[in-house]
């Protein structure tokens, strides 16, 4: 007999009525003839609700009590929803993340799975009911209640599903599916019949809060198929699979992180080891650094800045204050009103000029770009909050993402095509080791003969970053990482990219006539650099990976020229001499991860 997942987010079970609704849906499923378990959330906003009592008690609340505290929400939605089916005639037994046998680390709010026992889940099952399972939640090795982080019971029911060897992973929402970008901050935003686990990955860690991030890296790991479709009505909605809907698409969504946070640490020595001592600090509470640009300026000084959640600046400025005077920086400055906003594609590595594409866009909005980074198969803008819905839209237009490409595909069809399932032996033998959510490596690799040019001095003003990118690519020449870093001092910047080393004459060329034209303070440009590259899932929420990349390139004495970092790779620019020794030491360090 079939298997299915069902999870109903917040929104799904937010009042008595729609608790029935969902309450009928699996009862529904289960007369179909499946075997049924769901995952609830809390009602509503009730995990909100919890978080303002805490605060009301508590400046600080120690973290294992919030954990205790914000379970409850899920227990009573879980109670509710199996005294529904009760009552419409059908068996339910409601169960807590650690009756389901969820078994996490002990990183109370952001605890990771180590392992499922699904037997209870099983017998029950077996015996006829509906399980409906907390989400969110899980118990330590000494029972402590633990919560995966705000959104996880996405993690909950993708883990589950894969344990379980579910036939399907249904997400039950309040949207009908996986959108180019959130419809409730764009109407005309289109559905997508199907996005890549890649895809989605990345926009769910931009802000496309429809799925949690670590389900999907859970999902990609294990080959899970997910539906995201409505709790309100029967239609077919998003299918998240290994493959994306079009491919000739470069860019297929957008998303904005809205309350973002830039700090930037000043004066830095330029010396192997610094970014080693304030990255280690930042980690070491937990916290996710995005968007990492480093500007090399006069007297090899550096001035290092980068993004963090906008609800983690205070905790991020106290760590790197604590390390300021250790590492002879001069002094550390931010700015809380900025929002990120990011277009994703996996057909962006083989088209020129879709960086250029998405500045020009948005200096038609009007919108200033404070900072820059790309990577694989995404690139992120910085930019003044309140400009954040102008730069959604303009991006959102600019790649015309409310029509459907022509080359589109269906699940249907592409279902049909897939030749070859995911191999079963291999994810059942995965799935038997007690660290679900370990890290996992696909490969550690590098790219010589590159060249980095750098265009400094750069106005902070509209247009620039377009001008230029728009210039290089008419030029012809092929570029790869894009960084534009915010100069603290002077209110300029300094944008540098990489090219393959044949370009670099050229490049300097076009870079010093863009550079007169808009009168910037000069250009650089030098050979013989490599791009390594840490490939695997999930790279960005294990901050760990930063924190050993840094330590054994720091320990080699090799210093990092350019960061780029998402969710499937964290890639450095180093001196090519140093290359060899870098990824030896690095497939060392990482041995335990790598695949
Ligand atoms: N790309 C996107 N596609 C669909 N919905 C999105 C996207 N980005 C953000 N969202 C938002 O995610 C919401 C669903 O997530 P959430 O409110 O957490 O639901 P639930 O309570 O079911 O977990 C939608 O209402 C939508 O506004
Ligand atoms: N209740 C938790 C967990 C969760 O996943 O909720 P939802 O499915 O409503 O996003 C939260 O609000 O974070």
């Amino acid at each position: 007999m079939s298997l299915i997942v069902q999870k109903f987010g917040g929104t799904s079970v937010a009042d008595t009525e729609k608790i029935r609704a969902a309450a009928r849906r699996a009862i529904r499923a289960q007369k179909q003839g499946h075997r049924v378990v769901m995952v609830v959330s809390a009602m509503g906003k009730q995990t909100d609700v919890l978080l303002k009592l805490a605060a009301g008690v508590c400046e600080r609340p120690p973290a294992r009590e919030m954990d205790m505290l914000l379970s409850t929400g899920e227990q009573t939605s879980v109670a509710l929803v199996a005294m529904a089916i009760h009552d419409l005639g059908s068996k339910a037994v409601s169960l807590t993340g650690g009756q389901i046998g969820m078994k996490t680390d002990n990183s109370f709010s952001k605890a990771r799975i180590r392992s499922i026992d699904t037997r209870r889940i099983e017998r029950l099952l077996e015996e006829g009911n509906i399980v409906v399972a907390a989400g969110f939640q899980g118990i330590d090795d000494d029972l402590n209640i633990t919560t995966l982080g705000r959104g996880g019971s996405d993690t909950t029911a993708v883990a589950l599903a894969a344990v379980l060897g579910a036939d399907a992973c249904e997400i039950n929402t309040d949207v009908d599916g996986v959108y180019t970008t959130d419809p409730r901050l764009l109407p005309e935003a289109r559905r997508v019949d199907v996005i890549s686990y890649d895809e989605m990955l990345e926009l769910a860690s931009l802000g496309a809060g429809v799925m949690h991030s670590r389900s999907i890296e859970f999902a990609k790991k294990f080959s899970v198929p997910i539906h995201v479709r409505s709790s309100f009505g029967d239609r077919d909605g998003t299918m998240i699979v290994a493959q994306a809907e079009s491919e000739s698409a470069a860019v297929s969504g957008a998303a904005l992180t809205k309350d973002e946070a830039r700090v930037t640490v000043l004066g830095v020595p330029d010396v192997p080891g610094m970014s080693r001592t304030i990255f280690n600090a930042i980690a070491a509470q937990k916290i996710a650094v995005d968007m990492v640009v480093q500007n090399v300026g006069a007297e090899g000084k550096a001035d290092v800045s980068f993004t963090v959640a906008g609800d983690e600046l205070d905790q991020t400025l106290r760590a790197v204050e604590s390390i300021v005077d250790s590492i002879d920086a001069s002094g550390v400055t931010h700015d809380a009103e900025v929002s990120k906003v990011s277009v994703v594609g996996l057909g962006m590595a083989d088209q020129k000029a879709v960086a250029a594409k998405m500045f020009r866009a948005l200096a038609d909005a009007g919108v200033n770009i404070q900072m820059i980074t790309t990577s694989e198969i995404k690139i992120s803008a910085l930019v003044p909050r309140e400009q954040s819905a102008a730069a959604l839209r303009a991006v959102h237009e600019g790649f015309t993402l409310d029509q459907r490409p022509a080359d589109a595909k269906t699940w249907k069809e592409i279902k049909a095509e897939a030749a070859v399932e995911a191999d079963v032996h291999d994810v059942v033998s995965r799935l038997q080791n007690d660290a679900l959510e370990a890290l996992t490596l696909t490969d550690i690799a590098f790219v010589g003969g590159q060249a980095r040019v750098t265009l400094d001095g750069v106005l902070d003003q509209v247009g620039i970053a377009a001008d230029v990118f728009e210039e290089i690519g008419q030029a012809g020449i092929f570029i790869d990482m894009i960084v534009q870093g915010f100069d603290g001092e002077d209110g300029r910047t300094s944008v540098s990219f990489t090219t393959d080393e044949a370009n670099l004459e050229a490049s300097i060329k076009v870079a010093e006539q863009i550079c007169e034209k808009h009168a910037m303070r000069g250009v650089r440009g030098s050979a013989g650099i490599t791009k390594l590259s840490v490939s695997g899932i999930g790279l960005r929420s294990h901050t760990q990976v930063g924190t050993v990349l840094f330590d054994q390139l720091a320990e080699a004495k090799i210093n990092v020229e350019m960061i780029a970092t998402s969710e499937l790779q964290v890639n450095v620019v180093i001196d090519s001499a140093q290359a060899d020794t870098a990824t030896r030491r690095l497939k060392a360090a990482f041995a335990d991860a790598l695949n």
